[in-house]
């Protein structure tokens, strides 16, 4: 399965950055990067006008974030259809920056399936916090999301992305033997076609460790995916 190498910029970026994956492209050519997908989710505000010049240059543009309706009175959102209509091909659906501001399973995966209704994969986040480790819950808890938030749409693919939340933005990252531990655990759920990347402090002095556990298809990368050479270096580590 060819790896997913996706930077997930958050709140971050200016208008000057709708040139970022044509540098991307410079410090890692396309044609040395065929065995690996990469994407970059921007602000939605610089989708429409990342995606041709991305696109000329081999990376894919994703949202953030997508309503579950197609249209309607709900200020401040963006539907799939729209983000679909700018060309974007993914949307991150229920990361836990979003889960802790109430938005809930069910949210999640009504949102994914709106994502599939017009074409976009979606990387759907889930991951348990430090107390729910420590106090053995783990799987339990990416369980009961995967079971709550996953899209039921016959023969579309999606992503999962496995992401402690206690190893998002800390600079703690779960070790080869947690991430193979979990993701063996998911793929008994997803079954064998499906992509589980892992998140979470994901950088080029740690990403050749977690790209060699087996199960993981590629990373969810936040801070590191915000300048390109350092993209580049994970990317690299992927090929
Ligand atoms: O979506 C990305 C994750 O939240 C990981 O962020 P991070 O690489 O800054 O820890």
């Amino acid at each position: 399965m060819k790896m997913l190498i996706a930077a997930n910029w958050k709140m971050h970026g200016a208008m000057d950055w709708i040139k970022k994956p044509v540098h991307f492209d410079t410090v890692l050519p396309a044609k040395d990067r065929k065995a690996i997908d990469v994407l970059i989710c921007p602000p939605a505000l610089y989708l429409a006008a990342m995606v041709e010049p991305a696109m000329d240059n081999n990376v894919f543009i994703g949202a953030q974030d997508c309503h579950a309706a197609d249209e309607g009175a709900h200020t401040g959102d963006i539907s799939a259809k729209q983000i679909a209509e700018t060309g974007a091909r993914y949307v991150i659906n229920g990361h836990s920056e979003r889960r802790a501001n109430g938005e809930t399973d069910a949210n999640v995966k009504a949102k994914a399936e709106a994502a599939l209704r017009h074409a976009l994969t979606p990387i759907i986040c889930v991951g348990e916090t430090l107390d729910q480790r420590e106090s053995g819950e783990a799987q339990a808890v990416v369980a009961k999301q995967l079971s709550g938030s996953l899209p039921e749409v016959e023969g579309k693919s999606f992503v999962v992305a496995y992401e402690p939340v206690w190893a998002i933005g800390t600079g703690k990252t779960a070790t080869p033997s947690d991430i193979a531990d979990m993701h063996n655990f998911i793929r008994t759920i997803v079954g064998p076609d499906t992509r589980i990347l892992y998140g979470g402090s994901v950088k080029p002095a740690n990403a050749a460790a977690i790209f060699a556990v087996e199960t993981v298809n590629g990373a969810l990368i936040g801070g590191a995916g915000l300048d390109m050479y350092s993209l580049a270096d994970i990317a690299q580590a992927a090929l």
